[in-house]
């Protein structure tokens, strides 16, 4: 058999004008997986509703980060795909779960190079309903209907890995260096604390009460966005030894009125502020890629509403991005999904 790899990101809009926003928005809220009501109310919420309103908002958004080249998120995914192609011998291709980089376009550019064995990895170190396992029923789904011939393995989120991990931490640590700063705030993006019921697997026993989602156990947490996105602040405080009352994690991006995973983090950053705390830095661990979430609501938005409660010093530590280790890293994985399996083979 003849393997390949997918890499899979959320995606972009095409560009930043409002109707290629509204396109793009469109499809990403209509996923039952992003905004889980009956067809009907989500029809009704998100093309009576929020298209009318939003694209707007977001392209004025888009408008402020975007780069000569195109989106952030597209073109530093694209850049980290390159060099994970360097370092391994297979195929390598990207795909993105909304827009123009179709998840279909990934799996065939793949075919068309002879693979018939993939592994697709989303680019998400915590698994959640819209990003995680929207991927994944969809490049079912594909295979179904267009590549019945294709095996296909993904890789599950990896949060808990010690190489992605130990990435993160460096790349805190060197956006750090030198630094003074008084907190640091591990911001990830929100979701419904609903999603989280919906995901849970312990049959009913996360009654999202701050007990659940934070004990230890991998596997009853297997698909609980809230429990890994707390390991990954914990490991990384770890490993970087920083002390009890100088970090924190918070959830950001919220839409609609529903209860999302608390803290916020417009409200946290506004709270430390008036607290007195006058450094901080935000770490984004979500996000493998700088995007508008980042670079526009957290580097603009948040540092505009911490120095406006007396904050005054805001640093933003990149996402992992194109860095070579994490290059490195992706690649040690690949290799070792190509070994287990020929081992397996061999046998
Ligand atoms: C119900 C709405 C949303 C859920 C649930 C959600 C989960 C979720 N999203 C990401 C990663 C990204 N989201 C991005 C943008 C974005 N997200 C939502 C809504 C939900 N996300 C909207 C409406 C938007 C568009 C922009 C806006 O209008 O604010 C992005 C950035 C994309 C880019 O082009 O730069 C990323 C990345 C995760 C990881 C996640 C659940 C864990
Ligand atoms: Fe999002
Ligand atoms: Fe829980």
């Amino acid at each position: 058999m003849s393997k390949g790899v997918l890499l899979v990101n959320l995606g972009s809009p095409d560009s930043t004008n409002p109707k290629d926003v509204k396109k793009y928005l469109g499809e990403f809220l209509m996923d039952p997986r992003v905004i889980d009501l009956p067809l009907w109310a989500r029809t009704l919420l998100v093309k009576g509703i929020i298209l009318n309103t939003r694209p707007k908002k977001s392209a004025a958004a888009y408008q402020k980060i975007w780069w000569e080249e195109g989106s952030p998120l597209i073109v530093l995914s694209e850049r980290l795909q390159k060099k994970v192609q360097e370092r391994v011998d297979i195929p390598v291709a990207l795909a993105m779960r909304y827009g123009s980089m179709t998840l279909k376009k990934g799996l065939q550019s793949l075919v068309d190079q002879g693979v018939d064995e993939i592994l697709t990895i989303p680019l998400y170190p915590q698994f959640a309903m819209a990003t995680t396992e929207t991927i994944d029923v969809k490049v079912e789904e594909l295979k179904n209907e267009f590549f019945p011939q294709l095996t296909i393995k993904s890789l599950p989120a990896f949060y808990n890995k010690p190489e992605y991990i130990e990435v993160l931490s460096k790349s805190i640590a060197e956006k750090l260096e030198g630094l003074e700063y008084e907190h640091l705030l591990f911001s990830y993006h929100g979701v419904p604390e609903r999603h989280i019921r919906k995901s849970d697997i312990t049959n009913g026993n996360c009654k999202m009460d701050g007990k659940c989602c934070f004990k230890k156990g991998s596997k009853q947490h297997e698909f609980c966005y809230r429990h890994q996105c707390e390991m990954t602040t914990v490991q990384v405080a770890k490993n970087l030894k920083l002390k009890n009352g100088t970090y924190s994690t918070s959830f950001q991006s919220r839409l609609g009125f529903d209860p999302w995973l608390k803290p916020y983090t417009d409200r946290t950053i506004e709270r430390m502020g008036k607290e007195g705390v006058k450094k901080m830095a935000i770490v984004t661990p979500a996000f493998v890629s700088d995007c508008l979430e980042t670079l526009e609501e957290i580097a603009m938005e948040g540092e505009e509403i911490f120095h406006e409660v007396g904050g005054e010093t805001f640093t933003t530590i990149p996402c992992l991005n194109e860095r070579d280790d994490w290059a490195d890293v992706l690649s040690k994985w690949v290799n070792e999904w190509v070994d287990v399996e020929a081992a397996v083979v061999s046998e």
